[in-house]
């Protein structure tokens, strides 16, 4: 099997592949692909490829309507590095309360000179501000790095708020019973000094904190977007800034328009970047790939259904994508019985307008079997594994 990175993938994950695997950034016609930032909307497909994982959260990098279409499967790697984006959103906090970035880049100005620690104390209350300790954070998104924000926000002292109208029970689980949740944009952010977003970029999300959303903030808010830089309308967030409702945006999401811009402190996108990150989410990429390449068992995807047989035992497995609509899975389960094929176990599961079936025979099917199923109309595609 053939995994292309598109990124530096952690080795650590990459020793999830046997001697079976070859992995490397040069490989033509891969089976799997493995990526973190790269944009692959312009990159070619090619026809062997069955998945792409995402070793990070946000696959808007990902053509995934087209992937669907395909049935190539797209996986990502739900929470792996929340906690590192955790850090950083906190660390973004401090950095946005007192100037510590301006009186660092002071202080390496008075190289050279004598009297420096006097110096300091003469000017250092041009870098005071204030704590974040009893102020409100407004958390927009409460999935896993939202959740992991709120708790920890909420430790150190601040009053949390969160909105997030599509919240998993699993994260509603996680989140401390002491954070409060709104029920839209407007019942949250009037009272909040700090405001963090943790959504995934969508159509829905694009340009999501726009000037409307701005005139419902609080003067002199700090807005951090570990997010993605599209989420915020960078037009209205420059009025906002001018206007003095934002004091400080901070982002992990620097263009050309934002590098230098008063009152933004722009990270390059490290929000991921934690040796213990990376390696979370190669290795958990690494593992779904294996097991569906090999089992072809189907694991926090982002556009196929969570389907799982286990381990294959018996002598083939029939994988097939297909439409969910009705009549497809009887056809397919006919032209097995046309030719004798016992099927010892399946499985199906669908999601949206796409399903998956799993079906483990007692015998191998043979190849006109196979192209039958092809030719079913709503199959996408059909794959087997023999043991
Ligand atoms: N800076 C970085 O390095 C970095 C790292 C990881 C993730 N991210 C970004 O952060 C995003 C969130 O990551 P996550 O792991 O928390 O994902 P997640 O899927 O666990 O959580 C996203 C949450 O947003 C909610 N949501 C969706 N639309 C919403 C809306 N319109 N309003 C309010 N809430 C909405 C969802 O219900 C979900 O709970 C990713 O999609 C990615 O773009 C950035
Ligand atoms: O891979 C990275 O460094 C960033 C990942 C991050 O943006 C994500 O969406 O998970």
């Amino acid at each position: 099997m053939k995994i292309k990175l598109l990124n530096k993938i952690s080795p650590v994950g990459l020793n999830v592949f046997d001697e079976t695997y070859e992995t490397s950034d040069a490989i033509e016609n891969p089976d799997a692909i493995m990526v973190r930032s790269a944009k692959m909307h312009d990159l070619p497909r090619n026809p062997e490829l069955l998945a792409i994982a995402r070793a990070g959260a946000g696959v808007n990098n990902i053509p995934v309507d087209a992937c669907s279409e395909e049935g190539i499967v797209v996986f990502n790697t739900p929470g792996a590095n929340a906690n590192a984006v955790k850090e950083m959103v906190l660390t973004g906090m401090l950095l946005a309360s007192r100037d510590v970035i301006g009186g660092v880049e002071y202080v390496r100005g008075l190289e050279g000179q004598d009297g420096v620690a006097k110096l300091v104390e003469a000017n250092k209350s041009n870098f005071a501000g204030t704590e974040i300790q009893g102020k409100t954070l407004a958390v927009i998104g409460l999935g896993a790095i939202g959740v992991l924000v709120a708790n920890a926000a909420h430790s150190l002292g601040m009053d949390v708020i969160g909105y997030d109208p599509y919240v998993s029970v699993n994260a509603a689980w996680k989140l401390s019973r002491s954070i409060e949740h709104g029920d839209s944009l407007a019942s949250i952010l009037p009272q909040a000094d700090f405001v963090t977003i943790h959504v995934p970029l969508n159509d829905e999300t694009k340009g999501y904190i726009n000037q409307d959303v701005f005139a419902m903030m609080k003067k002199g808010v700090k807005l951090m977007n570990f997010s993605r830089g599209e989420i915020v309308d960078e037009e209205a967030l420059l009025k906002a800034i001018e206007e003095g409702i934002v004091d400080k945006y901070v982002t992990d999401f620097p263009n050309e328009k934002m590098v230098n811009q008063r009152n933004v402190i722009a990270i390059p996108h490290l929000g991921a970047s934690t040796e213990e990150s990376e390696e979370n989410c190669a290795v958990m990429a690494a593992q779904q790939i294996r097991d569906y390449l090999e089992n072809g068992n189907i694991v926090n995807s982002v556009n196929f259904p969570a389907c799982d047989m286990g381990v294959l035992k018996l002598p083939c497995r029939v994988l097939i994508m297909h439409r969910n609509v009705p009549k497809i899975v009887s056809q397919l389960t006919q032209l097995i019985a046309r030719e004798n094929l016992n099927i010892s176990d399946m499985n199906n599961r669908s999601r949206k307008d796409l399903a998956y079936t799993m079906l483990d025979l007692d015998s191998k099917a043979d190849a006109a079997t196979l192209d039958a199923m092809r030719a079913v109309e709503g199959v996408i595609r059909v794959r087997v594994i023999y043991k």
